[in-house]
């Protein structure tokens, strides 16, 4: 244990990062095909390493790139559809988001706090005064990728949306999870839960203005819900949510009996 430490330390101390370079893809590319089991294009690797919509870290000791972290920096309407509801109504489409497309650590120099150190350096910049408008940190990860889901999950990341189906690994299809870190004063869209989230906020003093916000969302959020209802669709919408429900089921299941780390 307190050999670990001290290697943690050392290396932490030797660890220096900097933006990644066009001179680096052939590097990151083949740290990438260790890392992840998804082919990433050239134009890919070009876009990240010069593209000043990306904010792409490296982590190096000494020569060698031992960290990556890619993060694009987006308006909220550039989102995919399934990541559209991750903001309270309220937020304007020009709301910026920053999506981590990637983050991997050489296996030798996991679990040394690389990755938590390519993050903090990210979350500082957004949470700095000049991105201000970005209200959520968020990505994508296999629901079999249990190293990366403890990783974020420690990191305070709260699990978003289940996505079945949402990789084809080899030509096979898998389920994903997205995860969402709010910054900024970013705010959740409200659900059903929330009576109990503002019967927390109201127990400590000083949110009476993130209540109101709360509320007034809320209130925009039933309003959408009562406008969208047509009592001629319940019997497709029992439905589908009969199936969700199933899948959900079968899918924690499966993921109990079978539990597979691609890293
Ligand atoms: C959006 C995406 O990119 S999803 C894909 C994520 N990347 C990958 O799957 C690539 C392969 N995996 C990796 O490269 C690494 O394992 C990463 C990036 C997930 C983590 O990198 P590391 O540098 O090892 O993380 P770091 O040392 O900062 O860990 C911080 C905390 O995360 C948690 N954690 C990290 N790895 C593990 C693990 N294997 N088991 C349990 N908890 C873990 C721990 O709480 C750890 O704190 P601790 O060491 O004090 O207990």
């Amino acid at each position: 244990m307190t050999q670990t430490l001290t290697q943690t330390f050392t290396i932490q101390r030797e660890v220096q990062l900097r933006f990644l370079l066009p001179t680096d893809i052939p590097e990151i590319k083949s740290l990438c095909s260790e890392w992840f089991p998804i082919e990433y294009p050239t134009t890919w690797y070009e876009d990240i390493t010069s593209n000043p919509n990306y904010h792409s870290l490296a982590a190096t000791y000494g020569s060698k790139i031992i960290g990556i972290l890619v993060c694009e920096i987006q308006p909220f309407s550039k989102c995919n559809r399934e990541d559209t509801d991750m903001l309270a109504t309220k937020y304007l489409k020009t709301t910026q988001v920053a999506y981590i497309l990637s983050l991997g650590v050489v296996k030798d120099f996991r679990r040394h706090g690389i990755a938590s150190l390519l993050l903090d350096n990210l979350i500082s910049y957004l949470t700095s005064g000049a991105h201000d408008s970005c209200k959520a940190v968020y990505l994508h990860v296999l629901t079999t990728n249990t190293t990366a889901i403890r990783f974020y999950e420690r990191r305070k990341f709260v699990l978003h949306n289940y996505l079945p189906y949402y990789y084809s690994i080899h030509g096979t299809p898998q389920d994903g999870f997205s995860y969402v870190l709010y910054i900024n004063g970013g705010q959740p869209p409200w659900t059903i839960i929330y009576p109990f989230l503002i019967k927390s906020i109201s127990k400590h003093p000083g949110s009476i203005i993130t209540s109101i916000d709360l509320l007034t969302d809320y209130t925009k959020y039933l309003g959408g819900v009562l406008s969208r209802f047509q009592p001629c669709l319940l019997p497709k919408r029992l439905f589908q949510s009969t199936y969700k429900l199933w899948r959900r089921i079968m899918y924690g299941a499966a993921n109990t009996a079978h539990q597979v780390c691609y890293s």
